[in-house]
């Protein structure tokens, strides 16, 4: 299977509510997700981040488009398409009477997994909740409930697995213990889709990325490319004192920052760093440090959803 998910033409409407219009929360999309990957699908609020995510996952009718789901067609094959997917959702509401090894089960059940074909154990363990397998959710942390929630997205065994915010407003240790399991199963094959708020891990996780704002595609690209697309570095320098500048490159632009050090912005695909360095030199400037800063997933993303 080349593409785990297929999307063409995708629209969606969301009818008008009362005093609330129409909303057409996506204006035709075309995705394809690499099977093997770990996808990143990224957005301001608002984009339609998450009505994709939920007509993946079989909660969101769509308007129009066609979506397939490991080679099934959602619309003539449902049940398949959406056997192939699990989904992390972001809400923590889970019933406080059930225990995490119930909720395993119950889910489970309504996946139609038959019991011999369960893995609620290795599950349980996978997330780190055997100690509190017969603990009832009320009493798990915020921590322990988002880790239930990613079993309960595994039951099945899906393909692909979505991940809708999955570490936002949860700590370091959580988030460390989220990504070692996220990569584990992708090493094992899965394909992963996730939704982040925090660019930064997206750039950290993501072999590709999609931007989409306003319900449309902005930009569908491997993370290294994506990144280069800014083309914008910056050189720091540490001058031990204030001093007066050369004449420099045209389009590199000077500032002193206010720890005293002087950061120089650039073209890289019209400006070396050498020569930067060679002006400031033959004017006697004292370069005591350098540092480089590259762009990062921050700049590209505003840059490609401005206005
Ligand atoms: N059930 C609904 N009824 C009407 N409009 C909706 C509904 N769900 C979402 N919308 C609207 O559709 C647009 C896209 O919303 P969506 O939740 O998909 O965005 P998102 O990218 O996931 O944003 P966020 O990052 O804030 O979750 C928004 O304008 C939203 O107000």
């Amino acid at each position: 299977m080349s593409n785990a998910i297929e999307i063409s033409g995708l629209r969606k409407i969301y009818a008008a509510q009362g005093n609330a219009p129409a909303k057409e929360a996506l204006k035709g999309v075309d995705l394809n997700i690499p099977s093997g990957s770990i996808f990143g699908l990224l957005g301001p609020n608002g984009a339609g981040k998450s009505t994709m995510i939920n007509i993946l996952a079989g909660l969101v009718n769509k308007t129009e488009g066609r979506v397939v789901i490991w080679g099934f067609d959602q619309d003539v094959n449902p049940r398949q398409s959406r056997a192939a997917i699990g989904v992390m959702p972001q809400e923590l509401n889970m019933d406080p009477y059930f225990t995490p090894r119930a909720s395993l089960e119950v889910q489970a059940g309504l996946y139609g997994v038959p019991k011999a074909d369960r893995w609620t154990d290795g599950l349980l363990e996978l997330v780190g909740l055997t100690d509190q397998a017969e603990a009832y959710a009320r009493n798990l942390s915020g921590g322990m409930r988002r880790r239930l929630l990613l079993a309960k997205a595994l039951v099945h065994r899906p393909q692909i697995l979505v991940l809708d915010e999955p570490t936002a407003g949860v700590d370091i240790t959580l988030r460390e213990m989220l990504w070692n399991n996220v990569r584990k199963l992708n090493e094992q094959g899965m394909t992963i889709i996730l939704t982040t708020h925090y660019l930064e891990e997206a750039e950290e996780m993501c072999d590709e990325i999609a931007i989409i704002n306003h319900g449309q595609l902005v930009v569908r690209q491997g993370t290294r490319e994506l990144l280069s697309r800014a083309d914008g570095k910056t050189l720091v320098i540490d001058t031990g004192e204030p001093v007066d500048l050369p004449a420099l490159p045209d389009g590199a632009t000077p500032e002193w920052r206010p720890d005293g050090r002087l950061a120089i912005s650039y073209p890289p695909s019209r400006i070396r760093a050498d020569q930067l360095l060679d002006a400031l030199r033959s004017a006697n400037v004292p370069i005591i440090d350098v540092a480089s800063e590259q762009p990062d997933l921050e700049d590209v993303f505003v840059e490609l959803t401005r206005g």
